[in-house]
Formats: C-alpha cells, sequence, structure tokens
C-alpha cells in the first residue's frame, strides 16, 4: 500500500478523473452489448452468457425443481444466520416506509402526497468472484416492505449452468418471484427493455462490478436505476489509539471482493501508516483471495498522512466513501464532521463485514465519490408519490387570479383561460 500525503491524493485522484475519456473501453463493449441484447433478445443472452461465465444454458429462468432442491443443498447453518439477517434487515427497512398524506393546508384546500410501490423491479445479484446472498436480502426486503408486486433476480449462472443454492435459498426467504441466470451488462439491458424470457422493468436496483454500473447508467432514463453502485470501497480514520491489526483485516475485507475495489486509510500519524503498511503487506499473503485482494492493494490501496484531524475530515469528504470506519480516539466528533459516506461505522467493534450481512442497514451503496449526492439503498427507492389537490368553490375563486396572473405573464392564455371559465361559471 502507498503512502501518500492528502495532498498528492488529492492531485492523483483529479488527474485520474481529467484523463478518463467521456466513455471508456468498459463503455464500448457496454453499449455494444446493450444494442445487441435489444436487436437478439434471448438468442444474446445466451450467447454472453456462454462467452462470459462459460455456461451453456437452453432456459434463462430457474426451474422449479431447482428452486426445491436449493433447499435441501443450501447449508442449515448458511440457511440459520441467513434467516436472522433477513429478520434485522427487516427491523431495520420497516423504519424507512413513508406514508401518504392528505391535509387541510389553507381554508378550503386540502393536499396530499399518495405514497405507492413501483410494479415491477429488476434485482441484479452480482455472481462474478464470489456469490451475494446477502445482496439478495438488501434488495429483495426493502421491495417487498415497499409492496413491489413483481420481483425478478438475475445473477451469472456458474461453469455448469448453476446458481448458489445459498442465492436461490435467500430468494425464497426474501420472496422473490423469479431468478434469470444471466449476469454482467447483457442481464442489465434485458431488464431494461424485455426479451422473450425476461420482462421489461421500471426499475433497476442492485450493485455490480464495473460492467454492471456503467450498464445501469447507460439504460438510465429508458428505466430507473437506484444508484452506480459498483465495485467496493473502504475508508478507514485510524490514528495511534487504532488496533492496526484490526484496520488491515477491513481493509482487505474490502479488497478481497475485486481487483478493482478501493481501500484506503487515512491517519494523522506516520508511525501508524508505517505499521498497517507492513501489517497489510503481511495479512494479504494468508488470505484465499491473495490474487484479487493483492492486486487491489497494489493498484488502488492507499495510506493517506493528513497533518491534522481537520484534514482528514477533508480528505475523507472529498473521498465521500462507500464505507466509512471511523477507529479514531474520538470517532463520534468525526462522525459529526463528516458530510459524505455511504455507510459510517464507530469505533473498534464496526468492522464493514457487520453492515455487509446482519447490523440491519443496507449493503447496497453509492461507489466512485458519488455518496455526495446519493444514499443507501432503501424502502424509499421502491416507493413513488403522487401530488394530490383539492379545493373548494370558495378556495377556487380565492386563488384564480393569481394563476391567471401568472399565466398570462408566461403568456401561455390557455392556462388562464381554464381558471378564468370557471370564475365566470360560478360567479
Ligand atoms: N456497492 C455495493 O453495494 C456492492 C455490494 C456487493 C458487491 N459489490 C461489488 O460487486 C462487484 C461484483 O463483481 P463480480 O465480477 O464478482 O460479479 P458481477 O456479477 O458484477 O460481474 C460478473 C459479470 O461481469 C461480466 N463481465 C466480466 N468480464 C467481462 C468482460 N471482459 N466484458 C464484458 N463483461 C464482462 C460478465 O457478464 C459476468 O457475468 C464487485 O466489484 C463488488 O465489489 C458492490
Ligand atoms: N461490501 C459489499 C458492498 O460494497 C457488500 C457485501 C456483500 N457480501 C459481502 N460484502
Ligand atoms: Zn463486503
Amino acid at each position: 500500500m502507498k503512502i501518500v500525503t492528502a495532498e498528492a491524493f488529492k492531485e492523483e485522484r483529479c488527474r485520474a478523473l481529467e484523463t478518463s475519456a467521456l466513455t471508456s473501453s468498459v463503455d464500448d463493449t457496454v453499449l455494444n452489448i446493450i444494442q445487441t441484447v435489444r436487436k437478439e433478445g434471448d438468442a444474446a443472452l445466451f450467447r454472453y452468457t456462454e462467452q462470459f461465465d462459460g455456461a451453456k444454458l437452453d432456459i434463462l429462468e430457474l426451474s422449479e425443481k431447482e428452486w426445491e432442491r436449493a433447499m435441501f443443498k443450501v447449508d442449515p447453518n448458511v440457511l440459520g444466520a441467513l434467516t436472522t439477517a433477513k429478520e434485522q434487515i427487516e427491523q431495520y427497512h420497516r423504519l424507512q416506509k413513508e406514508k401518504s398524506w392528505f391535509e387541510q393546508v389553507r381554508p378550503g384546500v386540502t393536499l396530499g402526497q399518495k405514497v405507492t410501490p413501483i410494479e415491477r423491479v429488476g434485482i441484479y445479484v452480482p455472481g462474478g468472484k464470489a456469490v451475494y446472498p446477502s445482496t439478495v436480502l438488501m434488495n429483495v426486503l426493502p421491495a417487498k416492505i415497499a409492496g413491489v408486486k413483481e420481483i425478478y433476480i438475475v445473477t451469472p449462472p456458474d461453469r455448469e449452468g448453476n446458481i448458489s443454492p445459498s442465492i436461490i435459498a435467500a430468494a425464497k426467504l426474501a420472496g422473490a418471484d423469479t431468478i434469470f441466470k444471466v449476469g454482467g451488462a447483457q442481464a442489465i439491458a434485458a431488464l431494461a427493455y424485455g426479451t422473450e424470457t425476461i420482462p421489461k422493468v421500471d426499475k433497476i436496483t442492485g450493485p455490480g462490478n464495473q460492467y454492471v454500473a456503467r450498464a445501469k447508467k447507460w439504460v438510465f432514463g429508458d428505466v430507473a436505476i437506484d444508484m452506480i453502485a459498483g465495485p467496493s470501497e473502504i475508508c478507514i480514520f485510524a490514528d495511534d489509539t487504532t488496533n492496526v491489526s484490526f484496520a488491515a483485516a477491513d481493509l482487505l475485507s474490502q479488497a478481497e471482493h475485486d481487483e478493482m475495489a478501493n481501500a484506503i486509510c487515512v491517519t494523522t500519524s506516520d508511525s501508524f501508516a508505517e505499521e498497517l503498511q507492513k501489517e497489510v503487506a503481511e495479512q494479504v499473503k494468508q488470505l484465499e483471495r491473495y490474487e484479487i485482494a493483492n492486486a487491489s492493494i497494489e493498484q488502488f490501496g492507499r495510506i493517506i498522512i493528513a497533518n491534522n484531524i481537520e484534514e482528514a475530515h477533508d480528505i475523507i469528504n472529498f473521498i465521500a466513501p462507500e464505507h466509512l470506519e471511523l477507529m479514531n480516539e474520538d470517532a463520534v466528533s468525526s462522525m459529526q464532521q463528516i458530510q459524505h459516506a455511504g455507510a459510517i461505522f464507530l469505533g473498534p467493534y464496526g468492522p464493514e463485514a457487520l453492515g455487509d450481512y446482519v447490523a440491519g442497514p443496507n449493503h447496497t451503496l453509492p461507489t466512485s465519490g458519488t455518496a455526495r449526492f446519493a444514499s443507501p439503498l432503501g424502502v424509499y427507492d421502491f416507493m413513488k408519490k403522487s401530488s394530490i389537490i383539492h379545493y373548494t368553490e370558495e378556495a377556487f375563486m380565492r386563488e384564480a387570479d393569481a394563476v391567471a396572473t401568472i399565466a398570462n405573464a408566461e403568456q401561455l392564455t390557455g392556462h388562464a383561460k381554464s381558471v378564468l371559465i370557471r370564475k365566470e361559471f360560478f360567479q
């Protein structure tokens, strides 16, 4: 892991943004896949699944038999832990549910907001380098709480064309309708435009690698998306009081997701930085997913030395990380200075992995600095609102002239007429 100053890190990030062209080679690949799926439908999905996942399929939809068999195959301990996670995720997300409201706000004027669920949702569950039953729960459960009627999961199969029993069990526990064995940009295109087998949905949610994240960006507008939830990121704020082994383990817990994952530590202590560098180099060797974690650490791992706490807060806000662990002495004060982060973990007993699985908040979080404007996935992502407006005759008469005046100022005399015609009628 490279040790750099806050200033050098900022320069490096800005340069990377400047030099990244508007469309990259990933975009070229993704756009080509999207266009091909729109043109060829299922045939393109079968071809891409063979090309990228090595699986030769005849049918995309998971069969009844596969659903049933998975419940016998899944490890009972895993099922037990998933059930605990389900209950705790539901408990947290139920608190997010918004209600419709109607209120008399002025004499004779009742206004309101009617909240309704999105009808049909497609959920991307990653499956290239790991299997993510936790992502099934994190996406399906808030959709269920919102009242979404149709929930379709897409996820890439393994080389034999199978979906992991733990994914199927999680989908059953959470109440998803169907699983389609397709991943990557092709799955996003299928959900956005529909194919012979896969229904076109109203919204796509869920995380994925850079191909998935870019595909979601390209189909946005033809379909709604939740956010850009790409390769995982962790940022740790540490000082001399931080346990160096904990910090190293937590950095590697996210680096093992993907070669493109970002693991960063910000610290005010030179000696901690040096110790951490050594500890990460030691711990990475012991990881089963050494290749992935080491590639991520080599390429994107950084230990940033800040001159003081203020500079540390500033650089964290600049990064706007997906996950932030405040492992410094006064974590609560620091939390108050952080404006931009997907999820904030406080203190030494808050490894990010808690939030990935059982704490309750959602683990589908904004990445690549988008925490500056985006929020964690929640029940609100699966709901929409309609404004409700009702006037009595008296209230209408009182406000009609204001409408006509503004309409005329906009030279929209038809608008003015629609109120004046009523005014004349009722007078
Ligand atoms: N932000 C979050 O909330 C969150 C949560 C969980 C996981 N993640 C991230 O999700 C990602 C999962 O990635 P993954 O790769 O394991 O699974 P994935 O399902 O996202 O990607 C696998 C698919 O990528 C496509 N692909 C791979 N190489 C390609 C190529 N060269 N050209 C075109 N398409 C290609 C294939 O279609 C393949 O099926 C990781 O980056 C992980 O960090 C993020
Ligand atoms: N850390 C990931 C979000 O970036 C979520 C996850 C799922 N399983 C393990 N981790
Ligand atoms: Zn994780």
